[in-house]
């Protein structure tokens, strides 16, 4: 008979414990239960799932062999065993796999010749092999690759963002042009992260979730001591609500243009500011050198670079060689630009393409046509093109995105109505900073080896 009061099963007892809390506590019960089966059948079946999605290698052993012998005297022909050197299908080495929410994490040791990238290319077979909803590959080091599979998508229901209720305590330092929007398919918070990915493309089409994820952004923003500029030539319908925290708005072509110079008078003065500090870029700069960021929220990117007559021809050149050198020099000098639309491609005339390629986030909604989702992510891979037209109508807010670690991923923005970002905006109205103080900050000190107040001014 054990003994149940043994010291030493208590202690185990307390360690099994300690381990299901720390490890597994956002895992359900249910799926606790019937999880060891599953994983069985994981490892049981993987040789054969493997060879199916290509990812096992020939190597030579030593085996018990069947084959055809002739014996020479009678001419008959014999099976015989034979213990020979023969080529023989070798799996990756699997670990236990871990329940995590929504699903498991695998690792996998990589066979010589592979690569991370040769799991990513077979994640659909292996989800249709594991019946489950996705696989992703999460992670990598030298000579492993670790999956994820995902059993529920936990994109079904995300929980909407609720802005901070009382102003200045909504952000932390090292979440400045970090915004978290949404949720990521694997279960992890989709952060918005400017300071690495300094410009972000959000396409869809109408009643995909575009305005949403702005909404997100404005209230992911407003806290922090950033400087929000709009761009909306739907007559200020989609960006005038969030009128108390956006430093400069836009609405007409010719607003449009003055506010885009202005942008690069003040990228042109952080420039200089840069130079005499001898430094490449704004985040370089002494805290209290450093010039408040910009984010530029383009609402509907067609309408600045439609033409009505001829007359609207050099304006809208003119908005695009601005937009371009924004894009072009804006990281170094933190001015970030946010373009919205329902199709963003060379239709739209000359400029686009240009623009495109400098815009590194992507973030393409449910679109209508395949063409949109090609322009939007077809430098990526061929499977986010996959993933982006098979969004359904019925979940708006779920996009195919990059990720910060240069994957794609699905994920949805948490839903921010109008009056909740209105609401945000309205609550960090103080925090905004004029344009007069935007033009001016990190530039009203005394810059080393200057004797030239020029750029205070
Ligand atoms: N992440 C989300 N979660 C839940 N519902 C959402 C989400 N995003 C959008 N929706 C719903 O979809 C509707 C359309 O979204 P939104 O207005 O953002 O689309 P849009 O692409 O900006 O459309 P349009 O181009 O016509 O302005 C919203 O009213 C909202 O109810």
């Amino acid at each position: 008979m054990i003994d149940l009061g043994h010291p030493l099963l208590k202690l185990l007892a307390v360690l099994v414990a300690l381990i299901v809390w720390r490890r597994w506590a956002p895992v359900s019960y249910w799926y606790l239960l019937v999880f060891p089966r599953k994983a069985l059948w994981l490892r049981w079946t993987w040789r054969h799932v493997a060879s199916g999605c290509g990812l096992t290698k020939k190597r030579h052993r030593w085996w018990f062999t069947t084959v055809p012998g002739l014996v020479a005297s009678t001419g008959v022909v014999r099976v015989k065993r034979r213990f020979q050197r023969v080529a023989v299908d070798t799996k990756p080495w699997m670990s236990l796999p871990r329940p995590i929410r929504d699903g498991f994490r695998i690792t996998f040791h990589l066979l010589d010749g592979q690569v991370p990238d040769d799991y990513a290319k077979v994640c659909e077979r292996l989800a249709h092999a594991w019946r489950i909803e996705a696989v992703r590959v999460v992670g990598s080091r030298p000579g492993r690759v670790t999956l994820q599979g995902i059993t529920r998508d936990p994109l079904a229901h995300v929980a909407p963002a609720v802005p901070p209720a009382e102003p200045h305590d909504g952000w932390r330092a090292e979440d400045l042009l970090r915004p978290v929007v949404g949720v990521l398919e694997t279960g992890a918070a989709w952060r918005m992260d400017l300071r690495l990915i300094p410009h972000w493309m959000n396409a869809g089409a109408t009643q995909s979730g575009k305005s949403n994820l702005i909404n997100a952004l404005i209230v992911g923003l407003a806290p922090q001591p950033v400087a929000l500029v709009g761009f909306d030539l739907k007559g200020g319908v989609e960006l005038s609500a969030y009128a108390a925290r956006l430093t400069a708005l836009a609405t007409t072509r010719a607003e449009c243009l003055d506010l885009l110079s202005d942008l690069i008078a003040v990228m042109g003065a952080r420039m200089l500011a840069c130079r005499r500090y001898g430094v490449r870029d704004i985040w370089q700069l002494p805290d209290a050198a450093r010039p408040i960021p910009v984010v530029v929220l383009v609402d509907e990117l067609a309408e600045l670079f439609l033409t009505a007559d001829k007359a609207e021809k050099d304006q809208v050149t003119r908005t695009a060689t601005a937009l371009l050198r924004i894009a072009q020099l804006g990281r170094a000098f933190g001015i970030h630009l946010i373009l919205s639309g329902q199709r963003i491609g060379s239709d739209l005339g000359p400029g686009v393409t240009a623009l495109r390629a400098q815009i590194g986030g992507r973030v393409c909604h449910r679109v209508n046509d395949p063409e949109t989702a090609v322009m939007t992510l077809g430098d990526l891979d061929p499977d986010a093109l996959v993933a982006a037209r098979s969004i359904a109508p019925e979940l708006p807010g779920v996009a195919v995105i990059t990720g910060s670690d240069g994957r794609w991923y699905r994920a949805r923005s948490g839903y921010v109505s109008t009056t909740a970002a209105e609401q945000a905006a309205d609550t960090y109205a103080d925090v905004t900073p004029s344009w007069n103080q935007v033009a001016a900050s990190g530039l009203g000190h005394e810059l080393p080896g200057s004797d030239t107040p020029e750029l205070a001014a």
